[in-house]
């Protein structure tokens, strides 16, 4: 299972958070929320390589990063694109050609544990595409454009997907270029996958793994870590 590469996209604006600037560099128990991220795939001994991808203003931030933390498994820090989808797609290309196999991982979603993705590599090696998600608490409905609810959907068979999203590069190269060239856009990388007709697996994830995205988040993210030491 060793030689698995990692793509980090890290190039988002995080408008959602508001913090005026990378929400992956705001401090998260002393350290940026990034350099969480990437420990956990520093340390994991399935992992022999790591992209970060970044802002083309952050790129010198996150190299400052890598070496003041020793991230000795990241092999590039590249320029990501407009849409999370264009940084995947660069980050991939940034890997050594002899990885064969991508996990995908939100520079955002600082929280997942070494349990938890070693759990999740023994669980997905059987398949081309599988993804962690974890069940929805909450009763979902459709809505229409003014609010009126359309209906309430099935519980049972929703899941709230996730990162670490695996993959075998092929596919995965495949799905992007594919996608470029009609101009395709999924929130996620599986999604060109079902877009393309290749089936992807769901297990199950972890509800702490959440990514930061608001600053409740943060306080959240925050009081989970506490609560880990
Ligand atoms: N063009 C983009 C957009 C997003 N991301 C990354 O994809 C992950 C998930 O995106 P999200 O949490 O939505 O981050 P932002 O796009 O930064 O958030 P917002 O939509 O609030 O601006 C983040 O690690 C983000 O940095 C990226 O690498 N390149
Ligand atoms: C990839 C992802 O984290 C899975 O939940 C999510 O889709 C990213 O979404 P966003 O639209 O960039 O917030």
């Amino acid at each position: 299972m060793a030689n698995i590469g990692i793509v980090i996209p890290a190039a988002g604006q995080g408008k959602r958070m508001g913090a005026g600037y990378n929400k992956q560099f705001l401090m998260l128990m002393e350290k940026p929320i990034l350099a969480h991220t990437v420990r956990l795939f520093e340390e994991s001994d399935f992992v022999s390589e790591i992209v970060i991808v970044g802002a083309e203003g952050d790129i010198s931030v996150i190299k400052e990063l890598v070496y003041y933390q020793e991230f000795h498994k990241v092999a590039a820090v590249c320029i990501g694109g407009v849409l999370r989808q264009d940084s995947v797609r660069a980050g991939v290309r940034a890997l050594s050609p002899t990885i064969q196999r991508i996990v995908v991982h939100d520079g955002a979603r600082p929280l997942l544990t070494l349990q938890a993705f070693h759990k999740f590599l023994e669980e997905t090696r059987e398949y081309s595409a599988a993804i962690m998600g974890v069940p929805i608490k909450d009763t979902v409905k459709r809505v229409d454009i003014a609010g009126k609810v359309l209906d309430t959907l099935p519980r049972d068979y929703l899941r709230a997907a996730q990162t670490p999203q695996i993959f075998d590069r092929e596919i995965l190269e495949e799905a992007h270029q594919q996608a470029a060239s009609v101009g395709y856009y999924g929130t996620d990388d599986a999604s060109l996958l079902e877009w393309m007709g290749h089936p992807v697996q769901m297990v199950e994830g972890m509800q702490e793994n959440i990514k930061v995205t608001t600053p409740e988040d943060l306080l959240l993210a925050e009081r989970i870590l506490t609560q880990r030491r």
